[in-house]
């Protein structure tokens, strides 16, 4: 059997201003920073050891996995950061209100656009200077691999290909990984780990800074998982599919 911790970043300074993100490179807020050094607490008092650590190349997960590895002694082990962790694209909705946008396109319409698998919110224009294809942290994308806008679908694709390339084989070695990442990155994994099929994953939320245990089989098909450090009865939006029981 094998354990691999998910981990969606703390609450970032746009999470609480209530604001689409996507891949703004915006920092934890410092609910977010207590989170994730929470985070890192429970898992070392759970008996948690990791050999490799992956992560997007936004500073929100990022940060969030220091603190987990700084909390656990482990900052000595190699992280890997890769922009196909990155959260979903989120368009020309980066950096609006959330509920701003409610109110003038309605919620029918944001919910599709925030949840639906393979609904577009509206593209950024490559001359908006929230178009960062020259940011130096995406200097390994092939032209035209920066994305423009996402549906969950298109990030499934990359965060699956990354999957494969990197996390899945270092598991199969018998290494002990944790993965950094976001909200839609998670719920992509997820909706692929468990076969979770079209918009079966629309209700998931991932909760921030809490560690999400999933015990995979040999060939890396999930068995069970659960959350470390929730208390009180989990809310049925942050329950994956095939959850059974929280650990005692
Ligand atoms: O704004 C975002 O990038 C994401 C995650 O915070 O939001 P949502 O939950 O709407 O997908």
């Amino acid at each position: 059997m094998k354990k691999i911790v998910l981990i969606r970043h703390g609450q970032s300074l746009w999470n609480l201003e209530n604001k689409f993100t996507g891949w703004t490179d915006v920092d934890l807020s410092d609910n977010g920073l207590e989170e994730a050094r929470k985070a890192g607490k429970i898992l070392a008092q759970n008996g948690y050891c990791f050999d490799l650590a992956y992560t997007s190349v936004l500073k929100r997960s990022i940060r969030t996995l220091w603190l987990v590895l700084h909390e656990m002694d482990l900052m000595w082990i190699p992280v890997f950061k890769c922009w196909k962790l990155n959260e979903r694209h989120y368009g020309a909705l980066q950096g609006l209100n959330k509920q701003e946008t409610i109110e003038k396109y309605g919620e029918e319409q944001v919910h599709l656009w925030r949840r639906s698998v393979d609904v577009r919110p509206p593209a950024l224009t490559p001359d908006d200077e929230r178009y960062e294809a020259d940011d130096p942290k995406y200097k390994s994308l092939k032209k035209g691999e920066f994305p423009l806008t996402e549906n969950l679908s298109d990030t499934e694709k990359r965060v699956v290909s990354y999957w494969h390339e990197k996390i899945a084989p270092a598991i199969l070695q018998g290494q002990k990984v944790i993965i950094s990442a976001h909200g839609n990155t998670l719920r992509a994994l997820i909706k692929y780990l468990d076969q979770i099929p079209g918009d079966g994953i629309a209700s998931l939320n991932i909760p921030t800074g809490t560690p999400l245990v999933y015990e995979l089989n040999d060939n890396l098909v999930p068995i069970r998982h659960y959350y470390l450090g929730i208390e009180g009865p989990i809310p049925q939006e942050n329950i994956p599919r095939h959850i059974i029981h929280s650990p005692k």
